[in-house]
C-alpha cells in the first residue's frame, strides 16, 4: 500500500511474501532509517543504534553492543541479577496473595524489567536514580507515544514544527528528553565517583571509550553518543519485554485451558526446586508456543521501526524510489487468514511441528524484525519474557478480581511505536497448592 504523508511517499507492507522481499531480498536497499523529529531528539541527532542511518558507525556500534551486552554469554552472566529481582517480585506478590489483594501485573512486569536492565547494563539499582518515581512509567509511555505518533515536522519539513508546537507534541517531547538526559547524567556521575556495585560494567566501558577517544566508523565517541546508546537500552529493553508478559497473562486469563496446560508443563519440569534455571527454560516447549502466539497477536512493535530506501528497487513490479519510507505491518501479517487458520483465536498448539519460530527467518512471525536491522537483543528479550512468565506461572495461580468475569477482560491497545495493553492488567494471586 502506498500512502502519501505530506511530501513523503510511505509504503506499508502487510503480507509475509512482500515482507520477505523487503527484509531479505532487498534488505541492503532499504536498511537505513528515516530522519524523524521524535527519534532525532531522543537519539541526540541519530547517534544511537536504532535510528542512526546505515553506515560504518552504525555497524561498529551495533557490533560492539552485541559483543558487550546482548550476546548469550553476557546475558547468561546477568542471570544472578534476574534471579535476585524475580525473588523480590515473588516475595511482593506472595505478600498480596496472603492478604488476597489484587496486583497490578502491568506495573510489576515493568518494574521487573527496569530493575534487571538497570543492574545488568548500568550496574546500579534503579531505586536510587532520579527516575525512580511514579512518573517513570508515564515517562516511558509518553516516549513510546511520541516515537509512534505522526509528528507534522516529519511530513512537512518546512513548517511542520509549528503544528507540533501548537498540538503540544514538541513540548511533551522536550520534557521527556530532558528527564531522560538527567537520568543519563546521574548514571555517569555514579560511575565516575565509584558509587555503584561491582566491577567494570557497560557504562564504565563506554566512559573508558570516550576517554580514550575511541573511533567507531569515522566518528569519535562523545558524551552524546554514550547517552544515545543508553537510550536504546532503556527504551528498547523495558517496554517490549513487559508488554509481552502482560499480553501473555491477559490471554492466559481468557483461556483457562491454555493456562492450566502451561502451568502443568512448568510445574512438572521444575518439581520442587526453589529457582528456575536458564536450562529449565529450554525444556518449556509449550511456554515458548504461548509466547510465540502472544507475539503473533500482540507484537510489541506492530509496525516495527520504519526503514528508508537508500537506492531504488522493485517490489511486485512497483518501483520503490530512494527516500521512500517503509513500514512492515507485522500486526496484520500475524492475523492474515491466508497464513493462519482461525487467526483471531489464541491457540498456541498451532506452532506444534509448524517449523515457524520468531527468530527472523519466518516472515509469518516477525516480533523482532528481520535482516540487518533486526533486534540485536532478541536473546536478552526472549529470556527475560520466558523467565518472568515461568516464575509467575510456577509460583502462583491467578484469578480475576471480585465481580469480574472473563468477558470483562478488555483487549484495548495503547497507541505509539510500542503497543501495550491500554488498561493495566490487575489480577489476584493465589499461592499455588503443595508449596
Ligand atoms: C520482547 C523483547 C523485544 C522485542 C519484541 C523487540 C523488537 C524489536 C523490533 C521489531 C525492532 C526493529 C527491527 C527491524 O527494524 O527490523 C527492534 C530493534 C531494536 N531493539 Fe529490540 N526488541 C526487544 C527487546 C530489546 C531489548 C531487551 C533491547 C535492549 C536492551 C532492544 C534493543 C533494540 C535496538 C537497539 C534495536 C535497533 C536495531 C537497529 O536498528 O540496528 N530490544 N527490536
Amino acid at each position: 500500500m502506498l500512502l502519501k504523508f505530506g511530501s513523503i511517499p510511505t509504503v506499508v507492507v502487510s503480507s509475509s511474501e512482500t515482507a520477505k522481499q523487503v527484509l531479505k531480498t532487498h534488505d541492503l536497499h532499504c536498511c537505513s532509517r528515516p530522519t524523524l523529529a521524535g527519534p532525532k531528539a531522543l537519539s541526540y541527532n541519530y547517534l544511537d543504534i536504532a535510528f542512526s542511518p546505515y553506515g560504518d558507525y552504525w555497524k561498529e556500534l551495533r557490533r560492539m553492543c552485541v559483543q558487550e551486552l546482548f550476546s548469550p554469554k553476557r546475558v547468561h552472566s546477568f542471570q544472578p541479577i534476574k534471579e535476585e529481582e524475580i525473588k523480590k517480585l515473588v516475595d511482593s506478590v506472595s505478600e498480596s496473595a496472603s492478604q488476597g489483594i489484587p496486583v497490578n501485573l502491568s506495573e510489576k512486569f515493568t518494574a521487573l524489567t527496569v530493575r534487571v536492565i538497570c543492574k545488568s547494563a548500568f550496574g546500579v539499582n534503579f531505586q536510587g536514580t532520579v527516575l525512580n518515581s511514579d512518573k517513570f512509567e508515564k515517562l516511558i509511555l509518553n516516549t513510546f507515544l511520541f516515537l509512534g505518533s505522526f509528528s507534522a515536522s516529519d511530513y512537512f519539513p518546512n513548517g511542520g514544527w509549528i503544528i507540533d508546537w501548537l498540538t503540544g507534541l514538541k513540548g511533551e517531547r522536550e520534557r521527556s528528553v530532558s528527564s531522560l538526559d538527567a537520568f543519563y547524567e546521574q548514571m555517569f556521575d555514579l560511575h565516575k565517583h565509584g558509587n555503584k556495585e561491582g566491577v567494570e560494567d557497560f557504562v564504565d566501558m563506554l566512559l573508558r571509550m570516550e576517554k580514550e577517544e575511541t573511533v567507531l566508523g569515522s566518528v569519535k565517541l562523545t558524551r552524546d553518543h554514550l547517552k544515545a546508546v543508553l537510550m536504546n537500552i532503556l527504551i528498547g529493553g523495558i517496554g517490549t519485554s513487559a508488554i509481552t508478559m502482560t499480553w501473555a497473562m491477559t490471554e492466559l486469563m481468557r483461556h483457562p485451558r491454555v493456562m492450566k496446560k502451561v502451568q502443568s508443563e512448568i510445574r512438572n519440569q521444575i518439581g520442587n526446586k526453589s529457582t528456575i534455571s536458564l536450562d529449565d527454560l529450554n525444556h518449556l516447549h509449550y511456554l515458548k508456543m504461548v509466547i510465540n502466539e502472544t507475539w503473533r497477536l500482540h507484537p510489541p512493535s506492530p509496525l516495527m521501526v520504519p526503514r528508508e530506501a537508500m537506492s531504488e528497487f522493485e517490489i511486485n513490479g512497483y518501483t520503490i524510489p530512494v527516500k521512500t519510507r517503509l513500514y512492515v505491518n507485522i500486526w496484520a501479517i500475524g492475523r492474515d487468514p491466508d497464513i493462519w487458520k482461525d487467526p483471531e483465536e489464541f491457540i498456541p498448539e498451532r506452532f506444534i511441528n509448524s517449523g515457524i519460530d520468531s527468530k527472523g527467518q519466518n516472515f509469518e512471525l516477525l516480533p523482532f524484525g528481520s535482516g540487518r536491522r533486526m533486534c540485536p537483543a532478541m536473546y536478552m528479550g526472549t529470556t527475560m519474557v520466558e523467565f518472568g512468565l515461568a516464575n509467575m506461572l510456577y509460583q502462583f495461580d491467578w484469578k480475576l478480581p471480585e465481580g469480574m468475569v472473563v468477558e470483562d477482560i478488555d483487549m484495548d491497545e495503547s497507541p505509539g511505536i510500542n503497543t501495550s495493553k491500554k488498561n493495566e492488567l490487575v489480577l489476584v494471586p493465589l499461592r499455588r497448592l503443595n508449596h
